[in-house]
């Protein structure tokens, strides 16, 4: 699900930085998968909105995303007003939230299936800049995420139909989704898919009674402000006469719309009840399966069983920041992660192969194992093999005198990861070979051999097929390294440079222990208009400069110094709102409450700082709420 939510999330990471609001993604326990967004809104308590931490009732009292998932169905969006929040960091914040249902199924093996609370989206924001549209925006994306996760679920033996009455907005989550089987039954609808059916069979939506009782109960607090869900949606029992049921029963002609081909659209002009829909039908797209190794024991679970495991762990999710190729990435790789199955990873240099290894292995049921990286373009010719396979006592002059056990060994019950594998030497290669076949290791030297079961995953920039048809790698070798092969998109090729960017600029503000400065969208359009040669690696350098020369609370177009840029030739930066506002003598830089006594002079006070409360609030040592009300005067 992390992987579906940071994909939506991603798109609206210009708008949460304006608004300075975080989207915060939480499983069914309230515990927070991802974050996204504004991550300084909460000050020294960011904690919470790290993955792991904890929104329900008894960690952090009332809030949203524990009123949401209290009742899901019934509070499907739920908002909390300012001083309705226990947690004194959420004071003078306003939260709101959405319910991430799973669809409700059918099937002929398994009957009606409805769908479970998956997880929360929740808003925290500035309440004055936001208000309604939070759950507006709340419930587009959740829409959205509840879509993506049904063509996931449903899309790989199901043809989807979606149908509006728009065609421009076919790929919109105000679209009605439903996923029908080869045999033209409706297996699953989304929300609107619901709607749409019930609709036509005049159903009336009425609440589900579990959840409307503590929705009851939710809404006699007079300080939640609830918002009923405007989207009426079939019931559960209504859900019974409309999955399982043939299409034909809405008077939709099955066998010529399983013929359209993708993308192709009909018209429903004289249709009933869909008059005027446009209607576009996907047959059904295979699951992509790793290649098999050549051999396996039976008692190894499959690369079918593996795929079957789609949940995204976080610190996969943690990999991309809303780009569909690396998205598709992750996705692989939580199918893969406990497959075992020898992976090898290809990309240009600085793609993030090590990252993806490191969060593959967090991921992984063998993350409390270790994990050994050994890079073999790094290791001399001559000492490749000890350092691989170890020594016996005096295998060779100059050896440890006591032996030494080699990194495979190391690797034994965790992962090992050979990096620039195409820079092996030809005798080396044979010998890891073997070990990959008989899952022995004998040290340099002789004695016994010691049995050593590790999972294996290789990475290059190389091409390795290429190497092996020049001679230069072995065929046998590369086929038991090669699983499944996943190539890591450059950065050049990425749509979330800017996601990217800020999540390094949180990363590196978080280790030199300073505040975040302001991102100007002028920032990130230089960012983006670069080619990355030297990709993340590159980047990360560029914004670590950045920062260094960025004195002022806002970081702009000069501050991106790229390869070839000459430092000394670098003008000075125009001073921004926030150095405008360092005038006065506090050590902050901003005058004492004292001297702002009126709401222009706070609200020119905000303007300087970007429209920061928050900071401003601290700056003056008041908090939010008092900020308002003293602002609210103008
Ligand atoms: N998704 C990511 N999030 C944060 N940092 C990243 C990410 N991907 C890469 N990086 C950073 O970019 C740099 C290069 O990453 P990494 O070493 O994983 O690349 P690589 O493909 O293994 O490079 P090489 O082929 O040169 O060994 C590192 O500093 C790493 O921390």
């Amino acid at each position: 699900m992390a992987t579906v939510a940071s994909a939506v999330a991603g798109h609206t990471l210009n708008l949460l930085d304006h608004w300075q609001a975080c989207l915060v993604l939480t499983d069914r326990d309230g515990v927070v998968l991802a974050s996204y967004g504004h991550q300084q809104l909460l000050g020294n308590d960011a904690a919470l909105l790290h993955p792991g931490a904890r929104w329900r009732e008894e960690s952090l009292g009332h809030n949203a995303i524990a009123e949401t998932l209290n009742a899901p169905r019934a509070n499907r969006l739920a908002r909390i007003a300012l001083e309705a929040h226990d947690a004194e960091c959420l004071k003078g914040l306003a939260s709101a939230s959405a319910a991430l249902l799973a669809p409700a199924s059918w099937s002929t093996s398994r009957g009606l299936t409805p769908g479970a609370c998956e997880g929360c989206l929740g808003l925290i924001c500035d309440p004055y800049r936001v208000r309604q549209y939070s759950l507006g925006m709340l419930g587009v994306l959740a829409d959205d995420i509840e879509q993506r996760r049904l063509g996931e679920a449903h899309g790989h033996d199901h043809h989807l139909l979606r149908l509006h009455l728009n065609r421009s907005q076919l790929d919109s989550p105000s679209a009605a989704l439903l996923a029908i089987t080869p045999q033209g039954q409706v297996a699953a609808a989304s929300r609107r898919g619901l709607q749409l059916l019930a609709a036509h069979l005049e159903l009336t939506p009425a609440s589900d009674s579990a959840d409307t009782a503590s929705h009851s109960a939710a809404n006699t607090s007079n300080s939640t402000a609830h918002a009923a869900d405007s989207d009426s949606c079939a019931t559960r029992d209504d859900i019974h006469l409309l999955l399982g049921q043939p299409l034909a029963r809405w008077q939709l002609d099955w066998a010529p719309l399983a013929q359209l081909a993708e993308a192709q659209c009909v018209t429903l002009a004289q249709h009933p009840r869909f008059t005027g829909y446009t209607l576009c039908a996907a047959p059904p797209r295979p699951r992509v399966v790793a290649r098999a190794p050549a051999e396996r024991s039976a008692s190894q679970p499959t690369a079918e069983a593996a795929t079957r495991e789609t949940a995204c762990h976080p610190s996969l999710a943690r990999l991309h920041h809303g780009d569909a190729g690396w998205a598709r990435v992750c996705e692989l790789l939580a199918r893969l992660v406990n497959a075992r199955l020898p992976l090898l990873l290809q990309g240009e240099t600085g793609v993030g192969k090590e990252e993806v290894v490191k969060a593959l292995h967090q991921a992984s049921h063998r993350a409390h194992q270790p994990l050994v990286a050994i890079n073999c373009a790094a290791l001399p010719d001559e000492l490749v093999e000890a350092e691989l396979f170890g020594y016996r006592r005096g295998a060779f002059t100059g050896a440890d005198p006591a032996g030494r056990e080699g990194r495979l060994l190391e690797a034994n019950g965790g992962r090992l990861f050979l990096d620039e594998i195409g820079d092996m030497p030809l005798h080396v290669q044979a010998r890891l070979l073997r070990v990959l076949q008989e899952r022995e290791v004998t040290p340099l030297g002789g004695g016994k051999p010691q049995r050593v079961d590790f999972e294996l995953v290789a990475a290059t920039h190389q091409p390795l097929s290429e190497l092996v048809k020049a001679g230069r790698f072995r065929a046998d070798l590369y086929y038991r390294l090669c699983g499944a092969t996943i190539a890591l998109p450059p950065l050049r090729e990425r749509h979330d440079i800017a996601g990217l960017s800020r999540a390094l600029l949180t990363r590196l503000c978080r280790e030199q222990q300073r505040e975040l400065p302001r991102i100007t969208p002028a920032f990130l359009d230089r960012l983006t208009q670069h080619d990355w040669p030297g990709n993340v690696r590159e980047l990360d350098n560029v914004l670590r400069l950045a920062l260094a020369l960025c004195d002022g609370p806002t970081l702009e177009p000069c501050h991106v110094m790229l390869a070839g840029d000459c430092l000394a030739s670098q003008g000075d930066c125009p001073a921004s709102e926030g150095q405008i506002a360092r005038q006065p003598s506090q050590a902050s830089g901003l005058p004492s409450l004292h001297d702002l006594s009126s709401a222009e002079e706070l609200q020119s006070a905000l303007d300087a700082l970007g429209g920061n409360v928050s900071r401003l609030a601290r700056e003056l040592g008041i908090s939010r709420t008092t900020l308002y009300k003293r602002l609210g005067a103008a």
